[in-house]
């Protein structure tokens, strides 16, 4: 199942490795993201189905038209394993559907937590609902499955590492791979902005704080724009005319990670960008007050700022100035994971599913 661009990046090397360990891949595509192409996330060589359902202001809307789209197909012939990845409404409609329909599901990226219900809103509500409901977890981080034991969630845990960071990243992360080119005296920051808690009074913080850092001579800002029409309109709105900062449209993921490796400094309130910045030794400032992934605060790889101006001004400059604080957050650091999630899920998943099948005394599907 996948819905957004995030989905994609992080199930691409999950659905190549089923296919080397002999599984037939079936992608349904739900539409949630509409310019979202298999062929551009090298997934053309999968049968896809399309759902055409666009992301709605409501998300729980989504999820229903989401579910009942699915459960439709699956009604006569459904896949032997639902799998879908994170937190979409894209992702729990396929869940839903999955056992609407008694199909087993299984979830990447399972276990992530902020403890508040209103952030991430509602992605925290979406991803407990498909914990509790599905047959298999892949927890990326033993943080995440301690959760899910907490919760006493009832499928079986699996402690695989993010897939995401098997997406290009652990690669270019590697010591001696990561190829820096900061030009001699300037600090660039790339930033990222586009959770819905932000939208409004957030992004309007968050523009002025950058406005203001723009009168740093040495500091260099690139704002990579979102492919949601509503928030990079309202970048535009609040940038726009400033000609010290770089709007930039959405990248190809490759052209993301070099941005980033090209990067002082990231400020985002992105999810995976949380995962990436660590692994890539590139230091975070995150703009949310709550993250589901502590992991990489309590490593010193990145620090919760929220959206507060002056302190994310306050921090940027710290981080500036201070050749140590920032050569620690710059350490290259795998909290996320080693970049070989992908072949433990597949192999756990086939696993799962012979003797499942084995123990039903039934056929498999397909
Ligand atoms: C609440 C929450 O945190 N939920 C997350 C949400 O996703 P997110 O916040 O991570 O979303 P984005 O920031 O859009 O995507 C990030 C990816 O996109 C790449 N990127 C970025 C800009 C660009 O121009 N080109 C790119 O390629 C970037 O490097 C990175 O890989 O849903 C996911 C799916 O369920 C969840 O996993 C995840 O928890």
């Amino acid at each position: 199942m996948i819905g957004t661009r995030p989905e994609a990046i992080k199930l691409v090397p999950v659905a190549h490795s089923l296919a080397r360990a002999g599984a037939a891949v079936h992608l349904y595509f739900t539409g949630q993201h509409p310019g979202l192409e298999p062929a551009a996330h090298g997934l053309d060589a999968f049968p896809c189905t399309p759902l055409q359902q666009p992301g709605l202001p409501d998300p729980h809307e989504h999820v229903d038209r989401v579910a009942n789209g699915l459960a439709r197909i699956w009604k006569f012939r459904g896949p032997d394993m639902v799998m879908v990845q994170g937190d979409t409404s894209s992702a729990l409609g396929g869940a839903r559907a999955a056992v609407a329909s008694g199909i087993p599901l299984a979830h990447v990226e399972a276990g992530l937590r902020s403890f508040d219900s209103r952030q991430p809103w509602p992605e925290e509500d979406f991803r407990i609902e498909i914990d509790r409901v599905s047959d298999l977890l892949f927890a990326p981080t033993s943080t995440s499955a301690s959760n899910l034991i907490s919760e006493r969630c009832q499928g079986q845990v699996h402690i695989t590492g993010n897939t995401g960071i098997d997406a290009g990243v652990a690669d270019r992360g590697l010591p001696g791979k990561a190829p820096r080119h900061w030009p001699a005296g300037r600090f660039n920051i790339l930033v990222t902005c586009h959770r819905r808690e932000n939208w409004g009074v957030g992004f309007a913080a968050v523009s002025a704080a950058l406005v203001e850092l723009t009168r740093r001579p040495r500091i260099r800002i690139d704002v990579v724009l979102h492919p949601n029409p509503r928030v990079s309109e309202a970048m535009f709105e609040q940038l726009g005319h400033n000609a010290s900062i770089r709007l930039l449209p959405p990248l190809s993921h490759a052209a993301m990670l070099e941005a980033m490796l090209r990067s002082d400094l990231i400020l985002s309130d992105s999810g995976g960008v949380q995962e990436e910045a660590p692994t890539l030794g590139v230091p975070l400032l995150v703009l949310r007050d709550k993250t589901e992934r502590p992991e990489g605060v309590e490593q010193g790889a990145m620090r919760l700022v929220g959206t507060d101006s002056r302190r994310i001004i306050a921090s940027v400059d710290e981080i500036a100035g201070d050749r140590k604080l920032r050569a620690n957050m710059s350490q290259q650091r795998f909290p996320f994971g080693d970049g070989q999630a992908a072949p433990r899920i597949a192999a756990a998943a086939l696993q799962w599913l012979d003797r499942e099948y084995r123990d039903r005394s039934e056929p498999r599907r397909a």
